[in-house]
């Protein structure tokens, strides 16, 4: 870790609590005293949190900054041409400024976006002519942070003594790509409500910005903390089907975007998402855990989920695949 993001993290450490798990060491390989320990960072972060600050270096500078650059170029388009972005998921496609609406925040999705095809055809879509540069450096961007997505979901059916679950998992699931773009208010608009309130559908998301800050989590004594993170670093939070999965041990944290800054915000997410059935591993219920909830399809909540936004992720599971009265 580089000088100045070790006194990040000791200044995170003492402005809020999110934890700080630092992925960059050279000893992080399965079955090493690191990894182990690491390992047990992540459950203790998720299930006390439900999401936490990543450092990890296989992000390159220019990589990153080539990806920001085509994000602000993307959301530059003409509304009509993002709208093309569309989904027969919710969530998956373009949400945002419909024609003539005054708003701040729009969003797009590349759905299974970890194949070279899924980011043609969004990349051809925007620009009809071709954008090879964009496909390149966003396909390679997305198959490092799914990478880590991927060891950090490992790291966690370890820590929980269920790696056996791991490999049909992986293979089952994909990663949606969700870029964010939020405008500077007008002077007069300070503290402007970016993104409402909510917890993510996915399994688990990854999550970029750029140097404009934003993101809040509501800590459990019921306050809003910001989360400090610099842009080389990640925010991996626990999506709802995590809940599940967990049988109730890993709560999503709930955020939200305020923009108060003076350039505008992009964030790039990674959602991971089960293409098929969510299921509790067996080993996570017993006479402590009784089963609560029932094997679940992933797609399915997401279309769950838009007509039951008022309730809270709790209730949302509880009635979508819940077994019982008290859930989490
Ligand atoms: O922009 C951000 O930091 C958060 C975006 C977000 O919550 C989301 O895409 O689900
Ligand atoms: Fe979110």
């Amino acid at each position: 870790m580089e000088i100045n993001d070790q006194i990040f993290v000791l200044q995170t450490k003492q402005k809020n609590s999110i934890p700080v798990i630092d992925f960059t060491k050279q000893s992080l390989n399965p079955g090493t005293s690191s990894w182990i320990s690491t390992c047990k960072a992540v459950r203790e972060a998720m299930e006390e949190y439900g999401c936490f600050i990543a450092f990890d270096n296989k992000v390159d500078f220019e990589l990153r900054s080539a990806v920001f650059g085509f994000l602000e170029e993307l959301f530059d388009l003409p509304v009509e041409k993002k709208m093309l972005n569309t989904s027969n998921i919710p969530f998956f496609g373009y949400i945002g400024k419909m024609p003539n609406a005054d708003q701040l925040y729009e969003s797009m999705g590349i759905e299974d976006s970890t194949t070279i095809d899924a980011v043609q055809s969004f990349a051809n879509l925007m620009w009809p002519s071709g954008n090879n540069q964009f496909c390149e450096s966003m396909h390679s961007y997305i198959n490092q942070v799914s990478q880590l997505g991927d060891m950090m979901t490992r790291m966690l059916f370890e820590s929980y003594g269920v790696e056996n679950y791991y490999d049909s998992h992986v293979k089952s699931s994909s990663y949606l790509l969700r870029p964010n773009g939020y405008k500077v208010p007008k002077d007069n608009e300070a503290n402007i409500l970016g993104a409402i309130p909510h917890t993510d559908a996915s399994f688990l998301t990854v999550l970029q910005q750029n140097e404009a800050p934003g993101l809040e989590i509501k800590s459990k004594d019921g306050t809003w903390i910001s989360v400090d993170f610099p842009p080389s670093s990640f925010v991996v939070m626990a999506g709802d089907a995590l809940l599940a999965w967990s049988n109730g041990r890993i709560s999503p944290c709930l955020h939200r975007v305020t923009i108060t800054g003076k350039i505008s915000r992009y964030s790039v997410g990674l959602f991971s998402y089960h293409n098929g059935i969510v299921e509790v591993p067996k080993e996570l219920a017993d006479e402590k855990y009784p089963l609560k909830f029932k094997p679940f399809d992933h797609l399915g909540y997401y279309r769950f989920v838009v007509p039951n936004l008022a309730l809270s992720v709790e209730e949302r599971l509880k009635a979508f695949c819940g077994l019982q009265d008290d859930i989490a």
